[in-house]
C-alpha cells in the first residue's frame, strides 16, 4: 500500500496491493494495521455502496456534528472524486482537491471528518463503495453547491444529473457558521 499527499492537507490517495494471478486480483479494501503503520488511526463503522450512471454528480455534502472521515473506492467504472475543507476555522477553509478513482487503477482517496465530499461518473456507470468512521446522522446533513464560484472545482463536465437537494446546495458564503464542522 503506497500513499501520496494531495494539495489539501490530510486528503490522501491510496495505491493498494493489488495481487493479479491467472484467476483474477486480490487487494485488500481496508486494513487498520497498515492504516495505523501510516498514521491514520481510523476505526470504520459504516459501509456504503452507491450506484450511478454517467453525468451524475453526488455531492458535495458533509455531516455537521457527526463528522465524517471518509475512503472512497470506485470498485466499477470511473469517477471523479472531490473533497472541500469546510472547517470553520482551518487554514484551509474553502480549498478543494480532487481525484480519478476506477477500477482499473483501483486508487482510494481517503478524506478526513468535516471535508464535504462529493463525486461526477465519468463512465457509462460508477459502483462506489466509500467507508465511514461515523454513523449517517440524517438530521445532520450539509449540501455545499456542486459549482460555488468561490471554491471553484474545476469538474470534468459541464451540466450534470443531480438530486434537487443538490441543485439547490447553499454557496460556501451563504452557509451559517453553526451549519459547518468545526476545525480542531
Ligand atoms: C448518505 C446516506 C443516505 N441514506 C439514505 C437517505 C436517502 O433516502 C437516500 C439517498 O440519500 P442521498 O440523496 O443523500 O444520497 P447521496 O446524494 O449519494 O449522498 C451521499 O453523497 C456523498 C457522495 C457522500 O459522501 C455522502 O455519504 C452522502 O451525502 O439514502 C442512508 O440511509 N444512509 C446514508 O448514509
Amino acid at each position: 500500500m503506497k500513499i501520496q499527499e494531495t494539495s489539501l492537507p490530510g486528503v490522501l490517495i491510496i495505491e493498494p496491493s493489488v495481487f493479479s494471478d491467472h484467476r483474477g486480483l486480490f487487494m485488500e479494501t481496508y486494513h487498520s494495521g497498515r492504516f495505523a503503520a501510516h498514521g491514520l488511526d481510523v476505526k470504520f463503522v459504516q459501509d456504503n455502496l452507491s450506484i450511478s450512471g454517467e453525468n451524475v454528480l453526488r455531492g458535495l455534502h458533509y455531516q455537521i456534528t457527526h463528522v465524517q472521515a471518509k475512503l472512497v473506492q470506485a470498485v466499477q467504472g470511473r469517477i471523479f472524486d472531490v473533497a472541500v475543507d469546510v472547517r470553520k476555522g482551518s487554514p484551509t477553509f474553502g480549498q478543494w482537491t480532487g481525484a480519478v478513482l476506477d477500477d482499473e487503477s483501483h486508487r482510494q482517496m481517503f478524506i478526513p471528518a468535516g471535508f464535504a465530499h462529493g463525486f461526477c461518473v465519468l463512465s457509462k456507470e460508477a459502483r462506489v463503495c466509500y467507508k465511514c468512521d461515523a454513523l449517517y446522522a440524517p438530521g445532520d446533513e450539509g449540501t455545499l453547491l456542486w459549482s460555488d464560484p468561490d471554491v471553484g472545482v474545476e469538474w470534468p463536465l459541464s451540466d450534470p444529473i443531480l438530486s434537487e437537494k443538490d441543485q439547490a446546495g447553499p454557496r460556501l458564503k451563504d452557509i451559517p457558521p453553526n451549519r459547518l464542522p468545526v476545525y480542531k
